[in-house]
């Protein structure tokens, strides 16, 4: 892994949004289409708000979660309808969704479905993902049920309930995050900084964001 640090939030959500970017460009040279998977939670909304009105060809770019709580977009903690607020707007508003979610009572019963709509896009062009002060990382939680089958199981897509979240999940698997062709970590504050640094010398069954750390980027600034 290699750390970044920033004089500052602001720059480093702009400067974030620039590489994110120019990832998306490159792809766009050699191959029909990109991808970008991005987190949801409370991170990464000034990325959005800076990537949104990039000048690139958004119609040719695939844009998901790396992870969604199983809510309606009517819900407040819905990362789609973050990600329909504040990132699938402006220019971007051209690009393709790829969803996480769908109407139904439990994860369980759209996982065939919604893993159907991600394979045609794998490997992942470029991943950013956020991470938990319990260093968790997508939906891949400490003491989670379906830790193991995600961490070391070959499903894309994988359901999720743990103690340190309030509802059903829904997350890609390591081993999807691990084969993107690029991927970024942010990070903001004192305290998620010293659980990274924690978490890279633990097991990823107890730190689970250590099972993504190898060729990351990590993006740091203080809150
Ligand atoms: O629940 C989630 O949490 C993590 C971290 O969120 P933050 O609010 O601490 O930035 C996020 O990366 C993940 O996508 C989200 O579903």
């Amino acid at each position: 892994m290699k750390l970044i640090e920033y004089p500052d939030a602001e720059m480093m959500m702009m400067r974030l949004a620039d590489i994110l970017a120019s990832a998306l460009k490159q792809t766009l040279v050699t191959h029909d289409r990109a991808s970008l998977a991005v987190p949801g939670g409370t991170t990464p909304g000034p990325i959005f708000d800076n990537l949104c009105s990039v000048d690139l060809d958004w119609a040719r770019v695939d844009v998901l979660l790396t992870d969604e709580r199983w809510l309606p977009e009517s819900a407040a903690r819905s990362n789609t309808a973050l990600l329909r607020r504040r990132l699938l707007v402006d220019r971007a508003a051209a690009a393709r969704l790829i969803p996480l979610y769908a109407d139904a009572p439990a994860p369980e019963d759209k996982l065939p479905e919604l893993a159907a709509g991600l394979a045609p896009l794998l490997p992942l062009s470029v991943v950013l993902l956020g991470m938990g002060a319990d260093m968790h990382t997508a939906s891949l939680f400490p003491g989670a049920d379906q830790l193991e089958l995600a961490l070391t199981g070959d499903d894309s897509l994988v359901a999720m309930r743990a103690p340190g979240a309030p509802e059903p999940r829904i997350t890609l698997s390591a081993a999807v995050l691990n084969a993107a062709m690029a991927r970024h970590i942010v990070i903001v504050g004192a305290e998620k900084r010293a659980a990274l640094e924690r978490a890279s010398g633990l097991d990823p069954f107890d730190a689970p964001v250590a099972a993504v750390l190898k060729d990351t980027i990590v993006h740091w600034a203080e809150a």
